[in-house]
Order: structure tokens, then C-alpha cells, then sequence
């Protein structure tokens, strides 16, 4: 692999931490990767290089290089991974020593939402504040300390999360199961706690790499510096494209590297490989617009970028045009996996996807988490929830009576209410089952579903989903529960992709691992599909496309209404549009629309912006 002078010096330092600081395109990735591989020549084992990327995409892009690089096999890269996935790793190994056990379950959103509302229930509070309580919870965990995050709330608040948190985590613990943030915070209390697992990982781990290093929160900082037993720490990242505040992440851990170690090398990068001149110098332009931020010069030596900035009457021609100019450019020669149409948020792809499909424009989806929130996929994932964690209730609840089989609400309630102890809802139904106590049709219905459930148990995920279908005629339900044609046809193959994806492994059990290890990854796509590549800015993080469209640049959708009150918020969101602007190698088109769900639309300052620094560069 070719590197710069900067880049290949980066890659063979060695003796002292090393932080890699640069702007988007100049090759952080690339040189992160070449570091493993040359690792590897110095008879490093690969085994014992943990490398930290941002998404399971990117990790696996990053072992797909490092196969090519280096001829070796998948599994010679074990610790190419997430945080998320790597700490989870960790656990499975040594749940015990914090008292869970194997199997453990990791909770799903959709589980996560429907405990907390039960909760919020049981202790009289709006079930309409649960999202926001959840969000709380999941923040204060990955502040690394939440009594601290909790008292630096305000009194109301406090005291609302703080209930619910304390009987969250019991509900959990009693389940023997996690949630995605739990993952994180248990592992720094088994590394932390426990000197003995401490000091296997730190003598395995002789060298640590971590991707995208501005968007570590403090759980995983502290993880890292507990994984660390030596000095052979090597980061890279861009202040500029910080964009996971909202979620916890804090850039001064990037910005301190060099006081928290002492001895640590910086290096930079300014050079583009990526993105042709004026693209960069108008990323530069559009991140000059923040006040707070590192100096860092960028330039490109490819020239001649196509960019456009338009405004529609309304979404529907905003996404008309697009589609248009995609078809236009494919004809032209540009593959359709080269283009990218991003938004600030999910919601926009609606417009887009059917203005693609209009034309039979072949699309995906980057980044949507939907796909496991779906409700045709949850009901059938639970159903295996179900038959592999009988203490689940929110899967057996769900599955119940999905399709229905007579057991409505008033039926839940008792069944619910006939438990003892520690008993789950699928344990208190089998009693009742055994003991015959209810009317004909709820028994057969429950009857048959525990047949199934213990039927699937043992089998191959993908066997056991086809056995559902077959035997709940879930596909009849299906249909009738769709509004047209066109929905069930949508839905019905997403049930096809669901086989094809539960095809891919081989025990049910890591069938589930993988689902809610990947489903809580929001950036993660089903990888490898054909077509335009539909994306959230967010998801679009590490990502390149000769071709880009930024989309729905008006107020209150970008920058997002939620962060336009504070200064700090807003900054953030103009990081976001230098990650949008820097995904494009060579054309760059943004757009915007007068009128949206016919309401009007404010073009967005970040549009003006766009436009104040092209005519001074004179693009
Ligand atoms: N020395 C080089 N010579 C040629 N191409 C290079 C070189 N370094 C990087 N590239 C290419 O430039 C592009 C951007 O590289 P890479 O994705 O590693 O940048 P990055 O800094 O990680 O970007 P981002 O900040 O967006 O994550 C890639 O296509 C990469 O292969
Ligand atoms: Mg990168």
C-alpha cells in the first residue's frame, strides 16, 4: 500500500503512544490499517493487536484490507471489532466473576422501551417521558460515573431517572441480561474490579489501534486505558468531525491526548487523497465557520470538482431532481454504489426512496437501524427470544398472541398476575397449561406455542424461523394485517432477508448475539447490497463516494431543530456538515426545498454558508 512520508512514519513508530490528528480523506484509516499489517512483519501475533473501529462495517472493511494486505484468513483478526463487540467478547468469557451466566441476553431497544414504560407505570410517572428517561439512562452510563451524572441533573428529572435507573438495572440483573450500554460499563467494572482478567488482557493486548478516536465517550476511554498495559497506543481522528456528543461522546479526551501522555507523539496528516481541491477547501471553509476547533491545514492536489448547491419548490421536486441526475450520471458511467443521497434524518429517505423506485434506481439503505425494528422482523425475533430465554417476557408477551390466537390483554393479566417469585410470564402460562385451569381455546392456543418454542430451541436459526412461519401461518397474518399489496410485498421480503441473514449462522444463540450485538449498532448496514447508497450524515462517517448529495438543507431539519439552541449544539451540527461535504471525491451537490409537507422552508445557514465560502474561492 502506497503512503506519504507523514503516513509511513506514523506507521513505524514505535516506543511511546501516538495520536494521529487530521482532517477527513487524508488517510487516518489508511494508515491505521497499514500500521497492523506492518505490526504484523515485526512478528507481532495478529491475535494480539486489538484494533478499535467505529462501526462492525468498518471493522469489517478494515479486515477485508488487511486479508488482502497480508494473505491471512478472517479469523486471524479477532480483535478487529467495535468497542461494543470486542467488550462483549470479554464478558461472555468472564460473566461469572460479576454473577451473570452464560447465556446472557442483550436487550433489544424495543425491550429496553417496554421495561422502562412498565416501570414508569408502576411508579406513577407519564409513560410518554420514557424515551427521554431511557436516553438519560444511557447517557449516564456512558459518562463512566452516573451517581455524578445523575446528581448534576435537575431535581425533577433526577429524581424521575434515578428511580427508574435503580429499577432498570434490577430487572436486568434478575433477567440475566444487558443492555448494548451495560456491555461497556460491566466490562470496565471486570477489568477494573477484577486484577486477575485485568492482567490476561493487558499481556495479550500488546497493541491497541483505535479509529475515529474524537468520538470516544468516557466509558470507553476508561476501558481503553485499562486495557493499556504498556505504551503501544496508537489513535487517530478529527476533532472536526466530532458528531457523537448527543451521545455521550467527548472530544477533550482526543484534545488531551498529549497531557494525559506526557511522552506521546502527534502526528498529521494534511494532505487529501480522497476528495478533489475545491471540495476540501470548501470543507474548510464550512468548518471555519465554528469557533472552537484545532488549526489544521488541508489540501488535495486532484482539481476539477463538479459542486452545485439548488433549491426546489417542494420535496417532491427536491427528490424528482435527484433521482433524475442519478440516472443521468449512471448513464454517464458512474456505478450507482459510487453515489450517495445524505440526510440529517431518517425521516427524509421516504421521499427519496420513492423517487429511486419511480425511475427503478436500485437503492440501500446505509445506516438503518430499522431493519430488526421492523414489526415483522421483531415478532419473528422474538419468537426465538422466546424459545431461547424463557425468562424473557417482553418477547413472550409480544408473541403471544401476535398472530392472534384468542389470549388478549385481560388474559396477559392473569397470567401475569398468577406468577410467584421470580416466575416469568412463558414459566406461570406452562404451569397454568399443565394444571388445565383455563377455557379450551386459550390452552390450545398456548399449547401449540410451547410446542413450537420447544420445538425451535435446538434448532439452526434459519430453520427454526421457516418452522414459525409455517406453523403460526404467519405469513397469512401477515398479509392481512398490511394495508395493500404493496405493503405485504415489502414486508414479505424483508422476512426473506431475515432467512437469508439467520442462514449465516449456525446456533440460535449466535444468531441472537449477532442480531442485538449489530441492531444497536445505528450505523451498520446489511453490508454488501447493490444500488445508491441511502444515508444518514451520521452513517456516512469513514465512508467515500465519488459522487454525494446532501439533502434537506433547510432550518429546523439541518441543523436539527433540537440543536439549534445552543452555541455548542450548533457547532456540532456544522461538524456534521463537514463530514457530509468531505464523503464526495469529485462531485458534490446539495439541495434544498421551499416547501416541505407543505409547510414553508428556511434555507439553512449552512447553505448560505456553502455558498459565501464557494464565492470566495471562486467555485
Ligand atoms: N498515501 C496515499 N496514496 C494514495 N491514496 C491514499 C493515500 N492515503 C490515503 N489514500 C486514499 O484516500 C482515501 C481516504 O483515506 P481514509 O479513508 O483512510 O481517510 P480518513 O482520514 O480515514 O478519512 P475520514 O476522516 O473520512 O475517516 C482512501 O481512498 C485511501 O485509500
Ligand atoms: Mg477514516
Amino acid at each position: 500500500m502506497k503512503l506519504s512520508q507523514q503516513q509511513a512514519a506514523a506507521v513505524e513508530h514505535l516506543g511511546s503512544p501516538a495520536l494521529v490528528v487530521a482532517g477527513a480523506g487524508s488517510g487516518k484509516t489508511r494508515t491505521l490499517t497499514a500500521r497492523f499489517a506492518r505490526l504484523m512483519e515485526r512478528n507481532v501475533d495478529s491475535r494480539r493487536i486489538l484494533a478499535i473501529t467505529f462501526t462492525n462495517k468498518a471493522a469489517g472493511e478494515m479486515k477485508t484490507r488487511l486479508m488482502q494486505m497480508t494473505g491471512c484468513l478472517d479469523t486471524d483478526f479477532p480483535w478487529v471489532r467495535t468497542y461494543h463487540s470486542a467488550c462483549y467478547t470479554i464478558l461472555k468469557k468472564h460473566c461469572t466473576k460479576l454473577g451473570y451466566r452464560m447465556p446472557l441476553e442483550i436487550f433489544s431497544s424495543y425491550h429496553q422501551q417496554k421495561t422502562i414504560k412498565e416501570i414508569a407505570l408502576a411508579q406513577n410517572i407519564d409513560k410518554k417521558h420514557a424515551p427521554a428517561i431511557l436516553s438519560e439512562i444511557s447517557r449516564a452510563k456512558n459518562s463512566g460515573n452516573v451517581n455524578k451524572y445523575l446528581d448534576a441533573l435537575p431535581l425533577i428529572t433526577r429524581s424521575r431517572t434515578e428511580g427508574i435507573y435503580r429499577e432498570y438495572e434490577r430487572i436486568l440483573k434478575e433477567k440475566n441480561a444487558l443492555d448494548f450500554d451495560n456491555i461497556l460499563c460491566l466490562t470496565r467494572d471486570l477489568l477494573r474490579d477484577h486484577p486477575e482478567v485485568q492482567a490476561e488482557y493487558r499481556e495479550k493486548f500488546q497493541h491497541i489501534l483505535v479509529d475515529e478516536y474524537q468520538d470516544t465517550n468516557n466509558l470507553q476511554e476508561e476501558i481503553t486505558r485499562l486495557l493499556l498495559g504498556h505504551e503501544n497506543l496508537f489513535c487517530v481522528g478529527d476533532d472536526w468531525q466530532a458528531v457523537y456528543g448527543f451521545r455521550g461522546s467527548n472530544v477533550s479526551h482526543f484534545l488531551s491526548f498529549p497531557e494525559k501522555y506526557p511522552n506521546a507523539r502527534i502526528f498529521r496528516l494534511e494532505q487529501n487523497y480522497r476528495s478533489a481541491d475545491e471540495i476540501v477547501q470548501l470543507a474548510n471553509g464550512v468548518i471555519g465557520f465554528n469557533e472552537s476547533r484545532m488549526d489544521k491545514h488541508c489540501f488535495s492536489e486532484k482539481k476539477g470538482a463538479v459542486i452545485e448547491t439548488r433549491t426546489f419548490f417542494n420535496e417532491f421536486e427536491e427528490a424528482e431532481w435527484v433521482a433524475r441526475k442519478i440516472r443521468t450520471e449512471f448513464r454517464t458511467g458512474v456505478d450507482y454504489e459510487d453515489m450517495v443521497v445524505m440526510y440529517r434524518t431518517k425521516a427524509l429517505s421516504l421521499w427519496f426512496e420513492k423517487a429511486l423506485r419511480q425511475l427503478q434506481i436500485p437503492y440501500q439503505m446505509v445506516g438503518s437501524k430499522g431493519f430488526f425494528e421492523r414489526k415483522e422482523i421483531l415478532d419473528l425475533n422474538c419468537y426465538l427470544l422466546a424459545a431461547a430465554f424463557p425468562s424473557d417476557d417482553v418477547a413472550f408477551e409480544r408473541i403471544v398472541n401476535t398472530p392472534k390466537r384468542g389470549i388478549g390483554p385481560s388474559m396477559i393479566t392473569k397470567i401475569a398476575q398468577a406468577r410467584v417469585g421470580l416466575m416469568s410470564f412463558q414459566q406461570s402460562a406452562r404451569i397454568m397449561v399443565k394444571e388445565r385451569v383455563l377455557t379450551k381455546k386459550v390452552h390450545e392456543g398456548l399449547t401449540a406455542i410451547f410446542e413450537l418454542l420447544d420445538a425451535i430451541k435446538e434448532m439452526p436459526p434459519a430453520l427454526a424461523i421457516q418452522e414459525i412461519l409455517d406453523r403460526t401461518g404467519y405469513l397469512g397474518y401477515l398479509e392481512g394485517y398490511c394495508k395493500t399489496p404493496d405493503e405485504y410485498n415489502t414486508r414479505k421480503d424483508q422476512v426473506d432477508e431475515l432467512l437469508h441473514t439467520a442462514s449465516l449462522k449456525e446456533t440460535l444463540h449466535d444468531y441472537l448475539e449477532d442480531v442485538n450485538l449489530i441492531r444497536e449498532d445505528k450505523d451498520d448496514d446489511d453490508g454488501g447490497g447493490k444500488g445508491v447508497h441511502l444515508s444518514t450524515v451520521h452513517a456516512s462517517k469513514g465512508l467515500e463516494y465519488q459522487m454525494a448529495f446532501i439533502v434537506g438543507l433547510e432550518e429546523q431539519l439541518f441543523p436539527h431543530w433540537r440543536s439549534m439552541e445552543s452555541d455548542h449544539e450548533l457547532e456540532e451540527e456544522r461538524r456534521l456538515m463537514y463530514v457530509a461535504v468531505t464523503r464526495a471525491e469529485s462531485h458534490l451537490y446539495v439541495t434544498s426545498a421551499s416547501s416541505r409537507r407543505k409547510k414553508r422552508a428556511k434555507k439553512s445557514r449552512f447553505f448560505y454558508e456553502l455558498d459565501e465560502a464557494m464565492d470566495e474561492l471562486g467555485i
